[in-house]
């Protein structure tokens, strides 16, 4: 799903009113009635609600949420902090229909003073600020936003929780923290930051039915990554495949103690699809990995505990994952830069290879055409150097990616891929349970197993992510959050599958 600017969206809005044709005032009673039917849908027994509306056109959709709200027996109570400008057309034409049907459940508000008691039960709606904002909230607006954030009452913010910039940062701008962020047609970037975790919430895309034809057309460097885009990116298997069909992939990984990063990505990547899989791991290993993962054949280094050699014929082999728990001992550095040395096909780099990477920048030049690095956003600091938001942060990664020819995952909630190409994406699977020892390995392995399988790079970044985080949502429902492990998500990699191939049939 292609991600929009708030201009863009803005443009969207207009060719549709002019296209389907729909006038302005009907496309925000649409938009307001998605909210409604949500709310409705997500708490059925919700009485009781307060909603703050500002005069742009975000506070036009709460008016007509107010007015809905009413119509289906629920008890509103709507409060408009009054600024002394005029409301934007669609406001004033909203607040006259309020008016004329429930005049005595709109109050405008101008002090602190005036802020209203919202008792416990009620949901608060946020239609103060949408995309529209030009400008840091300050004064009155700023202290509104204080005190809803003070209460406990569950936060339902229209489109944007007011205060949030839709495509840059903030720099710690007063933003509404609301549990829900009801987003009209698609996401927003701001939506999808880190940095916003807690103003957003859980994130809800709503239809509004804006004209596909400005979709198709309009271009944009970012999307995120959703069952449509994954279904033009799967290849199902061959009816006739033979194991040669589908790569070699060596994944080097694991020294004394950290034998399960070993094992976790070598798991992960037999079951990717991959034709055929080898490990290098320490001599230690040995047992280990064979009795783990006998799927894969090992190749052990001579020394028991670390990895310190990588003179290895690597021409069978179509993909290198390399990293999960090698360390960072002066030998396996050695091994590390010998590698890079050799190798020319894409490499998955992760965990310790990127650490060693970091302290070594005369060597990015080595690393191959088309290698994928999953950083962790500590270790991309350690890689590329710090930034000060997530904006500048995924900006940094698109020009590293562009100078190396390379993908980078920065991973977290939302992982972003960025392509040399200068496209970013983010991935839309995964939950909390999936931050805990492991997970990372697991993925090192997956993608590895993919790119095996001759899938460009870029191809299986996308995928390899998605399936990585839709196996351990699958691993979450089953055993919880908490319980999950790095383990589970491997074991649910099946079902991911399984859900991914019906998707080239449903869309
Ligand atoms: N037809 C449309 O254009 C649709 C728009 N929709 C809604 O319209 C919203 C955008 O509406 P608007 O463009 O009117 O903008 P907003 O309602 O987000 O903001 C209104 C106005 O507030 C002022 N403002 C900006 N920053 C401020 C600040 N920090 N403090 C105080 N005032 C500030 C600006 O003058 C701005 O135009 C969307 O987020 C969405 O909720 C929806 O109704 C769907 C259809
Ligand atoms: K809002």
């Amino acid at each position: 799903m292609k991600l929009f600017t708030a201009q863009q969206i803005r443009d969207w809005d207009s060719y549709t009113m002019q296209e389907e044709p729909i006038a302005s005032i009907d496309l925000m009673e649409r938009a307001a009635t998605a909210c409604v039917d949500w709310l409705q849908h997500r708490f059925p027994k919700q009485e009781f609600y307060t909603i703050f509306c500002g005069k742009g056109n975000n506070g036009g959709d709460g008016l007509a949420i107010a007015r809905l709200l009413m119509a289906r027996n629920c008890s509103v109570t709507v409060y408009i902090p009054e600024s002394g400008q005029q409301g934007s057309y669609d406001f004033q034409a909203n607040l006259e229909r309020l008016n004329q049907v429930y005049p005595e459940v709109i109050q405008f508000i101008e002090t602190p003073e005036e802020l209203p008691l919202v008792a416990t039960g009620n949901i608060i709606i946020d239609a103060i600020l949408g995309t529209g904002i030009n400008r840091p909230a300050t004064g009155f607006t700023a202290a509104l936003f204080d005190y809803i954030n003070s209460l406990s009452n569950i936060v339902v913010a229209i489109d944007m929780p007011s205060g949030l910039y839709a495509d840059k940062a903030g720099d710690n701008n007063p933003v509404i923290e609301a549990d829900h962020t009801l987003s009209f047609q698609g996401y927003k970037r701001a939506l999808l930051m880190a940095d916003n975790a807690g103003a957003v919430g859980e994130v809800h895309v709503l239809p509004i039915g804006l004209d596909p034809d400005y979709y198709n057309q309009t271009n944009t460097p970012f999307e995120v990554i959703d069952a449509a885009l994954i279904a033009t990116i799967y290849k199902p298997r061959l009816r006739f495949a033979h194991k040669g069909n589908y790569g070699h992939g060596l994944v080097i990984a694991g020294s004394y103690g950290k034998n399960g990063a070993a094992v976790l990505a070598c798991r992960a990547a037999v079951r990717s699809g991959i034709g055929l899989l080898t490990c290098y791991t320490q001599d230690s290993g040995y047992i280990v990995l064979q009795t783990s993962v006998p799927e894969a054949m090992l190749i052990t280094d001579p020394d028991p505990d670390h990895i310190t050699e990588l003179q290895l014929d690597t021409t069978p082999y179509r993909a290198v994952g390399i990293g999960p728990g090698i360390g960072t001992q002066p030998a396996t550095i050695k091994a590390v830069y010998q590698l890079l040395q050799q190798y020319r096909q894409p490499m998955v780099i992760d965990a310790d290879a990127l650490n060693i990477l970091a302290k070594h920048p005369d060597w990015y030049d080595l690393i191959p055409s088309g290698s994928i690095l999953t950083p962790h956003p500590k270790e991309f600091e350690r890689l590329f150097g710090a930034t000060t938001n997530n904006f500048t942060q995924q900006q940094l990664a698109l020009e590293k990616a562009q100078l190396l020819n390379c993908i980078i995952i920065v991973k977290g909630h939302h992982s972003f891929i960025a392509t040399p190409a200068g496209k970013g994406f983010y991935n839309t699977t995964g939950n909390a349970g999936m931050a805990t020892g492991g997970s990372g390995d697991v993925l090192t392995g997956l993608l590895t197993g993919i790119l095996a399988q001759g899938y460009t790079p870029e191809d299986a970044a996308i995928f390899g992510v998605y399936l990585h985080g839709l196996a351990g949502d699958l691993a979450a429902a089953a055993n919880s959050m908490e319980a999950m492990t790095a383990g589970d998500i491997i074991e649910y990699l099946g079902q991911s599958f399984q859900q991914i191939g019906r998707y080239g049939r449903s869309i």
